[in-house]
């Protein structure tokens, strides 16, 4: 039931607007003209309203339709002396309830990548983001990535008292670039305390899909507002070792079929993500074996098993997550929650010890390893995937008949593979691999590595994203039972 908390009623001479505040929402209409939009938002998309001299101001995100993306609509009116202390009154409430528990005027590290997806990102940014940041009087401090490795640079150095955020506008190759360069930062462990948020403009945009669904994970209005408004979420990060190298991935690795169908499509890339599928169908037709040996230490593979644990995960996130208070968020920003730890967490596997670990017998098409159920819109690859398990998902795909890779295809979105006899799914502390052959393609987090022994291990809520909700927005349920994501 809607509670109606203020109401605020201005104007005179036949003109007056209605202000309803209610405790989810906000409703303003126009009486005598048609000058004004009528808002109906959820306080949530409520960014600021103010008064300013004899000027008052109400600026927030709507919906034209339950579909559409979300606009930025602004109210700004004179106000009359008679309803000055009025107007104050409410508008403080407003923007109060509106940021409840929350920091106001977040300070944001605005990283753009200008190439990333179709090459859009800085008129995006301009058109979008920026006036959604100004109606929030969020304090900005602007960079557009000029070059392969500037974002790395850049949180190397980051000074970790200045920011709330720090938001990407990209692909989650930037990502993974903010992340590493937070590894190589003097103090990782505040470093990792900063929150990142992706908005999202690149031709993968995993992340974002993850933390806002699939309809809002391209709505470039919603990610901002999650930067405004989200909640610290810890995530697993996994490192990889790679002779005496050492990186950080946060969503996936993956080896054969997959890596071809992504790393080997490249000259393809005018297909945006359809190269992906021309890839996926060319190895099914190849059907080609993965040369590697897969060690793994195993926490689960009892696949209704982990259906119910992300059940129960999400159940005890939807019961904790109230509202972020202003503490939570100074101390993700602030690091203050983690001892300032001057290094990264030391590596649990290094030495080849066999306890616990088994070894994977079978031919495997394909390896993918990741967390995050999404890993492109088409593609829900690791659907029983939590934030912050401490564990990574890791698929062995054995040979199927070219029939059944097929007919997967058609529910990959809803992560419908993840129940095929010949997908193997694992839920993993750590994992080894050994190629026996030179010939192939590593993928991390999508980027080209060296085919070369690697071994992955997981670090649990290593780092700190934004998210409306404190869990991944992907519904995935056991055969035949429903449930809703939100
Ligand atoms: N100005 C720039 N010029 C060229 N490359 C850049 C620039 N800024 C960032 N990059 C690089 O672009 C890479 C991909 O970026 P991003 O993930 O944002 O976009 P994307 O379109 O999804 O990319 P991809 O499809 O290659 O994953 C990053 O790893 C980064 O190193």
């Amino acid at each position: 039931m809607t509670v109606v908390k203020r109401e605020l009623i201005v104007g005179s001479d036949g003109k007056f607007s209605t202000f309803i505040l209610t405790d989810s929402s906000l409703v303003v209409k126009r009486v005598g003209d048609n000058e004004w939009p009528v808002i109906e938002t959820s306080l949530r998309h409520v960014l600021w309203a103010g008064l300013d001299g004899d000027t008052f101001e109400v600026s927030a995100l709507m919906r034209r339709n339950k579909k559409a993306a979300l606009t930025l609509v602004h109210i700004i009116g004179k106000v009359e002396d008679k309803d000055r202390d009025a107007v104050l009154s409410f508008t403080t409430s407003l923007t109060d309830a509106a940021y409840l528990g929350l920091k106001k005027q977040r300070k944001l590290k605005v990283l753009v990548n200008p190439h990333s997806g179709p090459g859009k990102a800085v008129s995006q940014y301009h058109r979008k983001v920026e006036p959604i940041f100004r109606a929030a009087r969020c304090n900005i401090d602007l960079t557009f990535t000029t070059r392969a490795k500037h974002a790395s640079d850049l949180m190397k150095d980051l000074p970790l008292d200045q920011y709330d955020a720090i938001v990407a506008m990209s692909g989650d190759g930037l990502i993974h670039e903010i992340l590493n360069g937070f590894a190589a930062h003097a103090e990782p462990g505040k470093a990792f305390d900063i929150p990142i948020t992706p908005i999202p403009t690149g031709s993968g945009n995993g992340l974002a899909l993850n933390l806002l669904g699939i309809e809002d994970g391209r709505d470039i209005s919603a990610a901002a507002l999650n930067a405004i408004k989200g909640h610290p979420m810890k995530i697993d990060l996994f490192s990889v070792t790679q002779k005496d190298q050492r990186y950080l991935s946060f969503m996936s690795q993956t080896l054969g079929l997959m890596a071809d169908a992504d790393l080997g499509t490249e000259y393809l890339r005018f297909m945006g993500s359809n190269r992906f599928i021309v890839g996926f169908l060319n190895g099914v037709l190849k059907m080609k074996h993965c040369p590697v040996k897969l060690s793994i230490k195993v926490s689960e593979s009892d696949k209704k098993k982990m259906v119910r644990d992300l059940h129960a995960s999400r159940s005890k996130a939807q019961a904790q997550h109230g509202p972020a208070s202003d503490q939570d968020i100074e101390q993700a920003a602030s690091g203050s929650s983690r001892s300032a730890s001057t290094s990264l967490p030391p590596l649990k596997y290094a030495a080849m010890d066999s306890e616990g670990w088994i070894t994977f017998e079978k031919p495997m098409l394909y390896l993918y390893a990741g967390k995050g159920p999404y890993v492109s819109r088409d593609f829900m690859q690791f659907p029983v995937s939590t934030p912050n398990d401490g564990l990574i998902d890791v698929i062995a795909q054995s040979p199927s008949t070219r029939g059944e890779l097929l007919k997967a295809m058609d529910g990959a979105e809803k992560g419908e593979p993840f129940w095929l006899d010949s997908q193997h799914y694992f839920k993993a502390h750590a994992y080894r691999i050994e190629p026996h052959s030179s010939e192939g393609l590593l993928a991390i987090d999508g980027e080209a590595y060296p085919f070369e022994a690697y071994q992955v291990e997981v670090h649990q809520g290593l780092a700190t994203l934004l998210s409306p909700y404190g869990y991944y927005q992907a519904d995935f349920n056991l055969p035949g039972e429903t449930s809703k994501a939100r």
